[in-house]
This record gives structure tokens, sequence and C-alpha cells, in this order.
């Protein structure tokens, strides 16, 4: 097995890249056990994540998903989607720098349109903001995810297509 696949692996990249689709699938090529952050905090706190920063406010959320994090990272044989806005938390780039195999998954603006509506409603960071604003955050979240180990080009590409080329590019960076 290839030194990429010895550790867990973590999936990164903007809000609706397929972090949680393409996690689920990765997961099951490998026969490891897939983890959300997203679904961990929400089960934890017993609240969908807008209500969580509704109510609680995005700091509490992101305290949440960092203790979320730290706990699971340490774990093997495990494919870990985390949130969109995880890296934006230094100790959360360094615990799964360190602990995992950091995955990009990397889409293009013009690839990401295609997303917006299928994920808008649930995902509260989007809410209240332009098609600029959101687009001006996307530019902004990238250098966050520079912090990575490998990077995949998933634009034009299926959710099975992402997974065999996420295994292709893992085995080829060793
Ligand atoms: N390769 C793909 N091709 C087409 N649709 C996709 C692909 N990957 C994911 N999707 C669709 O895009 C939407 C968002 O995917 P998903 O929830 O997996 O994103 P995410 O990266 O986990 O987002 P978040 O950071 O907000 O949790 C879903 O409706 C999913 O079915
Ligand atoms: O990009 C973000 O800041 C977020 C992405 C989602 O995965 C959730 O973690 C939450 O909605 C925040
Ligand atoms: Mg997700």
């Amino acid at each position: 097995m290839g030194r990429h696949l010895e550790q867990s692996i973590v999936l990164i990249g903007f809000m609706g890249v397929g972090k949680t689709s393409v996690g689920k699938s990765l997961a099951e090529k490998l026969n490891w056990k897939f983890i959300d952050t997203d679904e961990e905090i929400e089960k934890e706190l017993n609240l969908p994540a807008t209500e969580i920063f509704r109510t609680f406010g995005e700091k509490v959320f992101r305290a949440k998903e960092k203790e979320v994090i730290e706990r699971i990272s340490h774990e093997k044989n495990k494919v870990i989607s985390v949130g969109g806005g995880a890296f934006l938390q230094k100790e959360v780039r360094a615990i799964c720098l360190e602990n995992c195999t950091v995955v990009l998954l990397d889409l293009s603006w013009d690839h990401w349109l295609d997303r917006l509506p299928l994920i808008i409603e649930t995902r509260p960071v989007l809410h209240n903001r332009s098609l600029d604003d959101i687009q001006q955050l996307y530019e902004e979240r990238k250098s966050t995810y520079n912090y990575h180990h490998v990077k995949v080009d998933i634009d034009e590409r299926s959710i099975e297509e992402a997974v065999d080329q996420i295994m292709n590019d893992l085995t080829a960076a060793n």
C-alpha cells in the first residue's frame, strides 16, 4: 500500500465540491469507515448546521468542529470529510496535516456554479450573499486550501470518476 494510504484521508475544499458525496464513495472503495464532520457536529449538538449558526453563532460551530476533528484525526483507516470552513482554523490544518493525508478537491468556479442550487438552502455561510460575494469568498478561501498533500482536479468528473482520480493521484504521488 502506498505511503498516502497508510493514514486516514481528510478531504478538503470549498462548500459543495463533493467532499461528503465523494468521501462516502471513496470510503466504500477502500473499505474504510466514513466520517463527515458536519454530520458529527449536527449529531452531537442535535441541530442542523443552519440552526447552530442561527442560535449559537459561527464561533460555537467552529469550536465544536475543531474538537471533533482533533478527536477523529488520530484514528486509522478513515475517510474524513470536513466542512468547507474547517481549514480556516490554523490548529485544524496542523492536526490534519500531521496525522492524515490531506486531499484537496479542486473544482473551478465555473463548474462550481452548477452546485450552487443544490446547496444554497443548507449552507448558512451562503445566505444573504450576492453571487459576487460568494465568488469573493470562493477566492478568499483558496489560500486556506493551499494546505494539502495532494490536489485532485474534479472538473468534468462524476462522483465515481472523482473517486478513481483520487485513487490514481494518491498512488502516483508516492
Ligand atoms: N462530481 C460531482 N458531480 C455532480 N454533482 C456532484 C458531484 N459531487 C457532488 N455533487 C453534488 O453536489 C452537491 C454538494 O455535494 P456535497 O454535499 O458532497 O459537497 P461538500 O463538499 O460536502 O459540501 P460542504 O462543504 O458544504 O459540506 C450534492 O448535491 C452532490 O450530489
Ligand atoms: O464553508 C463553510 O464555512 C461551511 C461549510 C459547511 O460544510 C459547514 O461546515 C458549514 O455550513 C460552514
Ligand atoms: Mg459536506
